[in-house]
């Protein structure tokens, strides 16, 4: 099949949204034509002429987790842990997405922990989910919340816990511009959600060491 006409990804975990026609190349470098007309620039002078190529390289880049299934980044477990059966946290992963109200970014970092069963996952494969979901138009309620489903719905752990923390470019650039302003959002599933012990445990942990 023609890439530039390949169905897009919505949310691998939903398939029931619809799947959209993905415009060609040439349509996506027109509409950045018009962005910078619009903004009030010539977009034929020098420095802008090549800027519509560019700007839809880079948004195959920033956008890239559409195209990735994040729940196959878990089809690969190991079994061999020694017994192990308590949290796996992997803190401070660094992310950037895009807002899906103004499609301006928000980024911050992410921190994952799940409780295995058995069979653990590649510390990797949870950076790279995270990157799969954040790559897309979002809101940070909806990263957090696919982050945590992916994980429990394919690992089927004894639970799962992420926090993020964000700053949203569209309240700081423009609109309110309350530069520094965080955004925290937690879910929880499984002993995170029901044992209280289990979430203050997680957020002791992510506490640890920092000052
Ligand atoms: N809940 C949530 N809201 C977000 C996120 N990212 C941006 N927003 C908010 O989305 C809202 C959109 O509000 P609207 O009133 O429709 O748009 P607007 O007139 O541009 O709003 P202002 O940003 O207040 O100027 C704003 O309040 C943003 O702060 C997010 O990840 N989660
Ligand atoms: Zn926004």
């Amino acid at each position: 099949m023609d890439a530039s006409v390949a169905p897009l990804f919505r949310h691998v975990e939903e398939p029931t949204a619809a799947a959209v026609a993905r415009p060609s190349r040439e349509d996506a470098e027109a509409a950045v034509r018009t962005l910078i007309a619009w903004a009030g620039d010539d977009p034929g002078r020098e420095g802008l002429i090549d800027t519509p190529k560019r700007v839809v390289r880079a948004y195959e880049e920033l956008f890239g987790g559409y195209r990735e299934d994040a729940a196959a980044f878990l089809e690969r477990t190991f079994s061999e842990t020694g017994g192990y059966d308590d949290m796996v946290l992997v803190r401070d992963i660094s992310f950037h997405s895009h807002c899906e109200h103004h499609m301006v970014p928000f980024f911050g970092r992410a921190h994952v922990a799940y409780v295995p069963i058995d069979r653990v996952v590649g510390l990797s494969k949870i950076a790279r989910i995270v990157d799969a979901f954040a790559r897309r138009l979002q809101t940070q309620e909806h990263l957090t919340a696919q982050i945590v489903s992916t994980l429990d719905e394919v690992l089927k752990p004894r639970g799962v816990a992420v926090l993020i923390e964000a700053e949203h470019m569209c309240m700081t650039m423009r609109g309110v511009q309350k530069a520094g302003a965080s955004t925290m959002t937690t879910q929880f599933t499984g002993v995170f959600r029901d044992d209280p012990a289990e979430q203050a445990r997680f957020m002791t942990l992510l506490r640890q060491g920092r000052g």
